[in-house]
């Protein structure tokens, strides 16, 4: 039962003979006092996730702009942590400090601790809006627009990431159908891979959906991007990282409004019109290609290293050289300008995926070691 003292006594055995008078707390002053525990507990716990953001954001990406604005969260969230909810806490008697799950012991990278810590922040303003409601309904309110804050927030540093690591990737595989698909890419993400494409033209949707959901989580786990071919309805399905469209696809202006601004689309090119056009619609990437004939994309043929020297001169945004690129000819490719590539059969029919991973972006990065 939940006790007080009044009449400045104490309850405890330091009272040393003084008479102790205690009285029951009523139910309703029960509860409340567990509202405020609650209160006190998702407080704390909101700005303890602002913080770890905050942090990334001041220390990793170097954006003032983005820490600021969790600076600037987390001090509206202690706002309303108010002494009589800090005097609610009761540590000791609370056995949810005991309880942990073995996923918040081990975090495979950056992004999944930016998403844990998200999901943190979102979970505890919910609580706060609800039992905030019986405590002061305009600390709901707050809770309620914090909370539409934190997902934009979410929004724009989850973006931020990917454009980054975007940015960062030299080297991309682009998937084909295979017995051994997962072992492949797995080997390849080994090897250092950050980006990766879900590549495959005559599966039934049933399977392209558990493939997809199958690599995505492999690359959350490695921390690598995950872009799926053709299909916007996939990609957003299994909540990728973006889309790759063709000339053929559809149009980029829709595939923007479908897919967010904060997701990365690609767009295939073969000439300098196309990459022009390409830039213009806003596209985060382009594919440069096919530099060399393709038994992977039959028909289409070859730009040759002009196009990719074009690329190199004029292109804004990164370009990936794609199209018969492997380990025999790739210091060709980046002799004519390219700073990335991608590839299929390269790493999908390696008998090493890792040791060609490695041996690849050691070219790559041999030209500027740090993009
Ligand atoms: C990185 C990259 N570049 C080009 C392509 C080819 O896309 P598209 O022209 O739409 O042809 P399909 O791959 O759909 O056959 C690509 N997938 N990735
Ligand atoms: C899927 C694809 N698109 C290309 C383009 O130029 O648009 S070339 C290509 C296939 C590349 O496969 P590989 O590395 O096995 O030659
Ligand atoms: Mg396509």
């Amino acid at each position: 039962m939940v006790t007080r003292t009044y009449d400045n006594s104490h309850s405890d055995e330091s009272t040393n003979g003084v008479v102790v008078m205690v009285e029951p707390y009523s139910q309703k002053e029960q509860i409340q006092q567990v509202v405020y525990r609650i209160l006190d507990a998702n407080l704390d716990r909101a700005r303890e996730g602002l913080r770890i953001i905050e942090e990334w954001c001041r220390f990793g990406l170097n954006n003032a702009q983005l820490a600021l604005e969790c600076k600037r969260l987390r001090q509206d969230v202690a706002k309303w942590h108010t002494p009589e909810l800090r005097a609610a806490r009761d540590t000791p008697g609370d056995p949810g400090t005991e309880l942990t799950h073995p996923q918040e012991e081990q975090r495979a990278s950056i992004k999944s601790v930016l998403q844990a810590n998200f999901c943190r922040i979102e979970e505890a303003l919910r609580v706060l809006e609800e039992y905030g409601k019986l405590y002061h309904p305009t600390m709901a309110k707050a809770c309620k627009q914090m909370r539409y804050q934190v997902y934009t927030l979410e929004s724009s540093l989850m973006g931020h990431q990917r454009h980054q690591l975007l940015w960062r990737s030299r080297l991309y595989l682009v998937t084909s159908p295979h017995e051994t698909l997962l072992n492949n890419v797995e080997a390849a993400l080994k090897g250092g891979l950050t980006l990766l494409q879900y590549r495959d033209k005559t599966a039934d949707d049933s399977l392209r959906l558990e493939q997809a959901r199958k690599l995505q989580h492999l690359c959350h786990i490695y921390g690598a991007l995950f872009i799926v071919n053709d299909r916007v309805d996939l990609a957003l399905a299994v909540d990728a990282d973006g889309v790759h469209l063709g000339q053929q696809d559809m149009p980029i202006a829709v595939a923007r409004q479908l897919v967010g601004s904060q997701r990365l689309i690609g767009l295939s090119t073969t000439n300098k019109e196309e990459m022009q056009g390409a830039i213009a619609e806003g596209v985060d990437y382009i594919g440069v290609g096919p530099v060399y004939e393709t038994p992977t994309k039959v028909g289409k043929a070859a730009t040759g290293l002009e196009y990719v020297s074009y690329a190199a001169k004029n292109c804004s945004i990164p370009w990936f050289a794609i199209g018969g690129i492997d380990a025999n000819n790739i210091n060709d490719v980046i002799d004519a300008g390219a700073e990335r590539v991608a590839v299929v059969r390269s790493l999908m029919q390696a008998e090493q995926p890792t040791l060609v991973t490695q041996y690849l972006l050691s070219q790559l990065n041999r030209i500027k070691p740090e993009l």
